[in-house]
């Protein structure tokens, strides 16, 4: 893929008059106003994107890009790169975390190998190699322009091959030592926030590994002088394959209307990403959780997105929104089987306030 052909790529609304008639739904149900909360509106958002009032999410998957960073030689992990094997074999036989998860709800994990520094073809992880992991970002940069827009582009067809497949509700995963230092340094690109606020432990660091890990980042980012709207620019110089990749996804389903519920903060630096590159993708976002590394909250703050779990979680393979999953299944099991208010026999609760009303009118904009 060209910059030119990313550029040229269009991005739609989700149907409004779908997600009016979904919140309206909502209320005719025996239950309180806006009982559901905030599983109200997630669940008229996913209808929205899949133009479906009565929406069914029974397929769902979860795409794991797994790849190495080259940054790992700073010191910046407390782990070498053949973590990232050892653990994506893991995932290709579904034992790791997010396979165990997966497999209690019923969702498909779908691990690619868009970048692990190793030869080897990994059994049951899609071969999408692009590199044997990134450079160094400290002395060159990351990747190449065509190697990011290769692994864009990669996560754009994987939402097509999910799409062709007859899923209905993605998510985002990775796998990749060294991953939360390309996040961090990625993330205070896009939004300009200071570094030490943004850097946290990741998978596990000592104070002095956290004292190198933000010292790499802000060297790294004096070095390429990069401006918040490079987007492309900042992902070669200090991001990764994997998060490149996840952008993709993200593009992906935007471009073929389907819903992409983002994990921890790699998945939520690649959806800002992705929204940067092609505004309009945030409407096809679902959030889950705020991780514990601490520029979750921010980049998530900045897309306007509200994680409904706060659970401190920070184990990343896409585990955190397949809770999330499970939460959206059981939201919209409550909706497909309703009880409404003339079942019951008792009125229908009116809205009162101002606010109360723009939901009975279902106003959305995304
Ligand atoms: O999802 C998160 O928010 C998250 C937070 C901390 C760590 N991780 C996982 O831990 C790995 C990266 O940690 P690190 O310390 O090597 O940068 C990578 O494989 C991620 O999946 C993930
Ligand atoms: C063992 C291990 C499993 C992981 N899963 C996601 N990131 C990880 C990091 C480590 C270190």
């Amino acid at each position: 893929m060209t910059s030119e052909e990313l550029n040229q790529i269009k991005i739609q609304e989700p149907s409004k008059e779908i997600y009016r008639r979904i919140r309206s739904e909502w209320d005719h149900m025996a239950k309180p106003l806006d009982g559901m909360g905030r599983f109200e509106e997630l669940t008229a958002q996913i209808g929205a994107i899949l133009e479906n009032v009565y929406p069914d999410i029974s397929r769902k998957a979860v795409i794991v890009m797994c790849a190495d960073n080259g940054i790992v030689e700073e010191g910046v992990s407390q782990s070498g790169q053949e973590v990232t094997l050892a653990v994506s074999s893991f995932m290709g036989k579904n034992q790791t975390s997010v396979g165990k998860m997966a497999t209690r709800i019923g969702a498909d994990v779908i691990p690619v190998d868009i970048g692990i520094n190793h030869g080897a073809q990994i059994e049951g992880v899609i071969d999408r190699k692009i590199a044997h992991g990134t450079k160094n970002f400290r002395k060159e940069p990351a990747m190449t322009e065509s190697e990011t827009l290769a692994a864009i582009q990669t996560g754009i067809e994987m939402a097509a091959y999910c799409k062709r497949e007859g899923y209905q509700l993605l998510a985002t995963g990775e796998m990749g030592i060294g991953n939360t230092t390309t996040s961090s340094a990625v993330a205070a690109a896009l939004t300009g926030l200071p570094v030490e606020e943004i850097t946290g432990r990741g998978a596990g660091l000592s104070d002095e590994g956290l004292r190198r890990k933000r010292n790499v980042i802000i060297e790294a980012l004096k070095k390429y002088d990069l401006r918040k709207e490079e987007t492309l620019r900042i992902l070669m110089s200090v991001g990764g394959l994997d998060i490149a990749g996840l952008t993709g996804v993200f593009i992906g389903g935007a471009m073929y209307h389907l819903p992409v519920v983002l994990d921890g903060v790699i998945s939520a630096v690649a959806a800002l990403a992705a929204e940067r590159l092609k505004p309009g993708t945030r409407a096809y976002m679902i959030p889950s959780h705020k991780s514990k590394e601490p520029a979750a909250k921010q980049i998530l703050d900045e897309l306007c997105l509200s994680p409904v779990i706060d659970a401190s979680l920070a184990l990343g393979e896409g585990t955190g929104a397949v809770m999330m999953f499970a939460l959206l299944d059981m939201a919209l099991s409550l909706y497909q089987r309703q009880t409404t208010f003339s079942d019951i026999h008792v009125e229908q609760y009116r809205r009162y306030t101002k606010t109360q009303e723009t939901k009975e009118t279902g106003e959305k904009s995304w």
